[in-house]
């Protein structure tokens, strides 16, 4: 197959994932990655930057998608089937009801989002033990990591991020997130030049949350003083890979 010639931008998303990857030896030969499809922005090109590595690392490993669809709309992952069957990646999708379910008498006690996130993260966990697969690749960026940072820390008053490899179930299956030092802007650019065919969110939930404000609240200082942005992003990635090397080291 010809190698696909890449862009500036699309090279800097996969080159700053493979240099993740390697450093913090997130994947092995042999690796069956399960890879955690949405339908935005974040997952697909995460889709498509590991595909692009695995044409290009020294081993093989596996890929493939799981798409669980919350089920405000059952058709909404239409476009998937096609494009997956177009680059030969094996899938499993599946439709649940637990979007409407969160938006319920059913979720009683948590709000939509969590019991969301807590159903799919459950149901993903379960899936990669039936496939037998090693990883379980999430989309977050590094746009997620200063939100989560900064809502763990004004709402839990705890200094926490996000993992960049994390061990489950003595080591059976393990969390990876490629794109963590990724930038959203970044990633925005890549869905345009690979035209990859996203969908909406159709949750009401989905512009709706605290972590929004409280990103918002951080874009607006950030506008205000130069280097912000900046500094923070830096500070932030550069703290949470060297938690992840210490593990390592141990
Ligand atoms: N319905 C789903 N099915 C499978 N994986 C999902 C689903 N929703 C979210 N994920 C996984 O969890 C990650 C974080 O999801 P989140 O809902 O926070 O969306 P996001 O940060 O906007 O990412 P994306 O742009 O991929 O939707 C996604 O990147 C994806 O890997």
């Amino acid at each position: 197959m010809a190698k696909e010639k890449l862009s500036y931008i699309q090279k800097q998303c996969i080159g700053s994932a493979g240099k993740l990857m390697q450093q913090t030896e997130m994947i092995h030969p042999g690796a069956r990655i399960g890879v955690a499809m949405s339908g935005g922005m974040d997952s697909w090109v995460l889709m498509r930057t590991l595909l692009y590595r695995k044409k290009i690392v020294p081993f093989t490993f596996e890929m493939m998608a799981l798409h669980i669809n919350p089920g405000f709309d059952n058709t909404s992952h239409a476009p998937l089937t096609p494009w997956l069957v177009e680059h030969g990646i094996p899938y499993h999708i599946e439709t649940t009801t637990d979007g409407p379910d969160a938006h319920s008498e059913v979720n009683r006690n948590n709000s939509p989002c969590f019991y969301c996130a807590m159903k799919r993260r459950t149901r993903l966990f379960e899936l990669c033990k039936q496939y037998n697969l090693t990883h379980l690749a999430f989309g977050h960026n590094a746009d997620d990591l200063v939100g989560t940072f900064l809502m763990n820390l004004y709402e839990g008053g705890s200094v926490r991020g996000m993992s960049i490899k994390e061990d489950f179930f003595s080591g059976d299956l393990t969390v990876i997130r490629p794109l963590l030092m990724v930038k959203k802007d970044i990633i925005r650019k890549c869905v345009k030049q690979w035209e990859l065919p996203l969908w909406d969110n159709p949750c009401p939930s989905a512009f709706d949350s605290r972590r929004k404000d409280v990103m918002d609240d951080f874009w607006e200082l950030a506008g205000k003083y130069k280097n912000l942005k900046q500094n923070v992003f830096n500070g932030l990635t550069r703290w949470q890979l060297g938690l992840t090397l210490e593990s390592k080291e141990k």
